[in-house]
């Protein structure tokens, strides 16, 4: 991947500060207190300098001068000791409110980037890899500690002591003031642009390896049951040993361009000190300086010194908080793609009524349409059965109904209402679907079934259970209804995660019912007994029933054949099967064909 230009380096570094102000702004009391407190301990270490000449002066004077010498030297002792104490009060005041302020940025990063996601449209989840997603945020909410730091308890002081003791210094000597102004702003300068332009590109490309790396780990782990039945552990290890060896050279130059830059910074830091030291010594060779202003400038100056060095870490720091920050910021900006509309209202589903008018309908990398000028209408209660083969769009039909993405062209109406129009939430909750390859969390398996109805009791648990035909299985369990059930339902067998998704989808109690090849999973006795549960689920309700096994749909009001995004024939299976020429007649003499050479 080539180098990320400058100029949008820097426009990230922009957005990432835009959007630390605006989370710091939901955040008013604790950062004033904050700012109140920095400031208030860094006028401390700005004084401090100033009484320690008055100090020195006074002593260097000597003891037995005049009356008020101890008096001055008191004085100045108490405030160096006042001044010491409050900075640490300050400092450790901020501190406090730092980290509410870090841990509530961080639950809302989280939470707002959560939200985002589980948003996204399903064509977004599907171009990427959970795990890399997981690590940008992960990522991102560790960064802030270090972005929060950089700029509120690091850079801010040290640049109000920079400006601060630089002023007083030229106050003092004018002379001085401009050597060290001039030689802080090319050490500022250059810490900045050696950060923007030299290190910030190398760690984001690092971090880019970073994420890709997280992506591919998720990825394998994911699916080490593919990886065992190909006794495939060697080819992925040398997959992953491809990767790391990418990411260890994008983390290498990304730490040697930092190295680099330190040094360059430190070298800077050496010159300016030559140049504050010797300037003093000649002003005093020429009697122009006293001790005591020389112990003014020299301490002003070693503190300064400790912040300049310190500001080129603290820049550095936050250059890497920015850079892991900046996937996290693309999870924010990018569009959901499928949103509600402004004003969009939930949709209310009374009878389940289905029209598709004049849809045409592609995927966004696909030039080709699938659906073109659609146009279909199921009934209210409907039980609609759809065939066909393989890819002739029986899946994305059901997609569209769910909204699951917009159509190009034409509108999808349910009981009237534009789909598009109403809120996605809405229509999915009334929508209730059981998948071919059911997914489900890894919880308890009453928390799983009870997902279609959030507060059901047990009672009404085992009793969509019961329906679904998975009562039996469950109760056999060691923990029965508490067995945890794996990531996305692993632990259960194909069957069973079939029928905990079917009581599931009894709990919704939707209007609308799809069944995509539900019961494809299960043996014919199994199939048998839950067909006659799921034949009372769709009493009252428009169902849609996906399935490549005919017996499966016969019994339904009406069989749609789809052909390349078209419904090529229409109509009961008796109707069907007598139509000369027919391809469901074909499909189902071949299904026939096939199951009595089974029984021969
Ligand atoms: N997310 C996607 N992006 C691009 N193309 C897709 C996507 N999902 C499906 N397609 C394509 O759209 C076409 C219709 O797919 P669909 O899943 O609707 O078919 P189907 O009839 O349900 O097939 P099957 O019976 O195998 O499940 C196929 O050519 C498929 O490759």
């Amino acid at each position: 991947m080539n180098r990320l230009p400058i100029d949008l380096r820097g426009g990230t570094f922009y957005d990432v500060l835009a959007f630390t102000a605006r989370h710091w702004s939901r955040q008013p009391t604790p950062l004033t207190i904050i700012i109140m407190a920095v400031l208030a301990s860094t006028l401390a270490d700005v004084l401090t300098p100033l009484y320690s000449a008055h100090l020195v002066d006074a002593v260097s004077r000597g003891a037995a001068a005049e009356d008020t010498v101890w008096d001055e030297a008191i004085l100045a002792f108490f405030v160096l000791v006042g001044l010491a104490l409050s900075a640490i009060v300050m400092r450790t005041i901020a501190f406090l409110y730092i980290s509410k302020l870090t841990l509530k940025m961080k639950s809302d990063v989280a939470s707002d980037a959560f939200r985002r996601v589980q948003r996204f449209s399903t064509d977004w989840h599907l171009q990427r890899l959970a795990g890399s997603t997981v690590r940008k945020i992960t990522r991102g909410m560790s960064a802030l500690d270090l972005l929060n730091d950089s700029i509120l308890i690091a850079l801010f002081p040290s640049l109000i002591m920079l400006v601060g003791s630089t002023i007083l210094l030229g106050l003092y000597w004018f002379g001085m003031g401009l050597v060290i102004a001039c030689g802080s702003f090319v050490y500022v300068a250059l810490t900045i642009m050696l950060s923007l332009g030299y290190v910030a590109p190398a760690a984001s490309l690092a971090n880019n390896s970073d994420t890709r790396l997280g992506g591919a780990l998720a990825d394998s782990i994911s699916c080490n049951a593919v990886v065992k039945s190909f006794g495939a552990e060697v080819r992925e290890e040398e997959r992953f040993a491809k990767i790391l060896a990418k990411w260890r050279c994008h983390t290498r130059r990304s730490w040697m361009r930092g190295t680099i830059n330190s040094a360059v910074q430190g070298l800077t830091l050496v010159v300016i000190r030559a140049a504050v030291i010797g300037f003093a010594l000649f002003l005093w060779s020429r009697d122009q300086a006293t001790p005591g202003d020389l112990a003014f400038v020299l301490t002003s100056f070693f503190v300064l010194y400790g912040h300049l060095r310190d500001l080129g870490m603290h820049v550095r720091n936050l250059q890497r908080s920015v850079s892991d920050m900046e996937e996290l910021l693309e999870i924010e900006g990018q569009p959901l793609c499928i949103a509600d509309r402004p004003g969009a209202r939930p949709v209310r589903i009374t009878t389940g009524r289905i029209d598709f008018k004049n849809v045409c309908f592609h995927y966004g990398n696909s030039g080709l349409p699938l659906y073109s000028d659609f146009s279909l209408s199921i009934k209210a209660g409907e039980r609609v059965g759809l065939v066909g083969p393989s890819g002739s769009g029986k899946t994305t039909f059901v997609k569209l109904v769910q909204r699951l993405y917009d159509v190009n062209d034409g509108v999808i109406l349910i009981d009237g209402q534009d789909i598009s129009k109403v809120t996605q939430a809405s229509l999915r909750s009334q929508i209730s679907i059981v998948q071919q390859e059911p997914i489900l969390f890894h919880r308890s398996i009453a928390e799983n079934i009870a997902y279609g109805r959030p507060g059901a009791g047990q009672s009404e648990i085992e009793e969509a259970a019961r329906l679904a035909r998975a009562h039996e299985f469950i109760a056999r369990l060691p923990k029965g209804y508490a067995t945890l059930v794996g990531e996305r339902g692993v632990k259960l067998s194909g069957g069973e995660r079939q029928r905990v998704a079917i009581a599931r989808a009894f709990m919704a109690n939707a209007s609308i019912l799809i069944l995509d090849e539900a019961t494809s999973s299960l043996d014919s006795e199994s199939e048998m007994l839950i067909q006659a549960a799921i034949e009372r689920l769709m009493i009252g309700r428009t169902t849609l029933v996906i399935a490549h096994r005919l017996a499966t749909v016969r019994a339904l009001d009406r069989l749609l054949v789809f052909d390349s995004g078209r419904v090529i024939e229409e109509g009961e299976h008796a109707a069907l099967i007598r139509r000369p020429g027919g391809i469901y007649r074909r499909v189902f003499e071949r299904q026939v064909l096939e199951l009595t050479k089974g029984l021969v």
